[in-house]
């Protein structure tokens, strides 16, 4: 696979490693608008490549925590693609979830997960297993969540879609960071930022990001 610049047209050209802190500062809002853009104009050709790399570093990454529940998201929005991640893990006959949004507050539900089973869009119009049709799992009893995110920087910070919900989601780690489930992001090595600003109370830390490259970070307690 080609390590040449995935963004077919961003503009200052992306150099897909992690940027300097010499940008001026964004505000969230702005590296959200500004990586969202980049995301989506990564190249077909490229897409496929990091999809298998990154399925083929999921699935190690599972293995080694021997996770037996694990929870994934359907791309989106340019998102790194997710389908090769769940078939692999499919394969490994691991019980495989996906976010739903719950009915009141922010705490998203885990809902089973199998090939062909029933989708509905969400109020943001993504796919997700309607309540009816999936059981659902507690976040605590996930042994490993892969999360999407818009940028994440060697500090495990994550900056997501804006409605907070995997935050509120976990937490519970932040008071208990050793409990499960393992947190990690999935992601294009070029959504590397130096600093995502304005950190917050209520973020809470992921143990790794994989992405094309490899694992982009990696925290003592998933080593
Ligand atoms: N694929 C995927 N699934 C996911 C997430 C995600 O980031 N990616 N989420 C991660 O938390 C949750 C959904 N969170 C989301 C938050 C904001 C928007 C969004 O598109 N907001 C619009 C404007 C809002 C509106 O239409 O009302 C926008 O930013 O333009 C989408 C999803 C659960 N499922
Ligand atoms: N634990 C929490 N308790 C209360 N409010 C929270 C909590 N976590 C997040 N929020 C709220 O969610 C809003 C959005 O948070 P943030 O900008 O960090 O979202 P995000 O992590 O980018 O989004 P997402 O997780 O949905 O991808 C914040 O303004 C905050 O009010």
């Amino acid at each position: 696979m080609s390590f040449f610049c995935p963004c077919a047209r961003s503009s200052p050209p992306c150099t897909g490693l992690a940027e300097r802190s010499s940008r001026p500062v964004e505000t969230k809002g702005e590296m959200r608008r500004r990586l969202r853009r980049r995301r989506r104009e990564i190249l077909p050709s490229y897409r496929r490549a990091a999809e298998r790399r990154v399925a083929a570093a999921a699935l190690a990454w599972v293995r080694r925590c021997q996770a037996r529940r694990v929870a994934c998201y359907l791309d989106a929005d340019g998102e790194i693609p997710t389908r090769g991640v769940l078939q692999a893990l499919q394969e490994r006959g691991t019980e495989l979830y996906l976010p739903a949004l719950g009915r009141g507050g922010r705490a998203l539900e885990f809902r089973r997960h199998r090939p062909g089973g029933p989708l509905r869009p969400n109020r943001y119009g993504l796919p997700e297993p309607p309540p009816s049709a999936a059981r659902s799992l507690p976040p605590g009893a996930l042994g490993a969540v892969f999360l999407p995110l818009v940028a994440f920087d060697a500090e495990g910070r994550r900056l997501g879609m804006g409605g907070g919900y995997y935050d509120a989601t976990f937490a519970f780690l932040r008071r208990w960071p050793w409990r499960p489930p393992q947190l990690v992001g999935l992601a294009y090595a070029c959504q590397q930022v130096a600093q995502v600003p304005g950190a917050q109370w209520w973020d809470v830390p992921l143990q790794g990001v994989i992405t094309e490259r490899g694992c982009a970070i990696l925290s003592r307690r998933s080593r």
